[in-house]
């Protein structure tokens, strides 16, 4: 994998277009910092290629709530064949909450590259870590806050976090920006600090790589 080429919102440098495949089939990998603007970007891109990307869909152990349908909110599974599930490595990531078993399966990626998509996975360091052992292939694309403070900052305007869960996301947010530095964790490195800037690299940059 190449270094990951650095962009904020002032620097210019990309690969030539002409000398990326474009591929579809490859999923894309956004990571970065609880905060750093993923989810932001993402409803962006989703709004204005209303038909080009799309979220794999969950397995989980737990009970359908109203209203919820089986393959299209999650893959609702028994306990006991989501553990199977896991025996036989369907899964790239998992992990427990509130006694029941949530997953992202490889089969859940390829659903929607059947369905003639960009498969987008929004995950933790653990999760990129852990889809790099598999044969997915996918690019990835790390969002970076310009600053421990201004991360802190967005973190308290977003409003959704006691002090608490604050303090653990700037922990964890270090780590995440030491990953990041190592060459070849990313393909991508946006800085996110003029979020319009931003967003206009991300679809370039895209553009570059799929066809949408
Ligand atoms: N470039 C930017 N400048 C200023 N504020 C921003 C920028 N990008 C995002 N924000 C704001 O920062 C907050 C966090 O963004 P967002 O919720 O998208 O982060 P996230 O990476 O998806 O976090 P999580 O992983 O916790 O879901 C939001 O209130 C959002 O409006």
């Amino acid at each position: 994998m190449c270094p990951a080429a650095t962009m904020s919102t002032s620097a210019t440098a990309s690969a030539p277009a002409a000398a990326i495949a474009r591929d579809n089939s490859r999923p894309l990998v956004l990571s970065g910092p609880s905060g750093s603007g993923k989810s932001t970007l993402l409803t962006r891109l989703f709004k204005e290629f209303p038909n080009a990307f799309g979220f794999s869909v969950s397995h989980t152990s737990r009970s359908p709530r109203p209203g919820e349908v089986n393959g299209v909110n999650y893959n609702f599974v028994t306990r006991s064949e989501f553990e199977a599930l896991i025996q036989q490595g369907a899964f790239i990531e998992h992990a427990e909450f509130a006694k029941n078993l949530y997953g992202t399966s490889v089969q859940g990626v390829k659903q929607v590259v059947d369905q003639g998509r960009v498969c987008v996975l929004d995950i933790d360091m653990q999760g990129v870590k852990l889809i790099k052992k598999t044969s997915l292939r996918p690019w990835f694309i790390f969002i970076q806050p310009p600053s421990m403070t201004a991360l802190e900052a967005r973190l308290r305007g977003r409003g959704t976090e006691k002090e608490e869960a604050i303090a653990d996301r700037l922990e964890t947010a270090r780590a995440e920006l030491e990953y990041a530095q190592q060459p070849g964790a990313h393909d991508l490195v946006l800085v996110n600090d003029n979020l319009d800037e931003t967003y206009k690299r991300l679809v370039a940059w895209i553009q570059e790589r799929y066809t949408i």
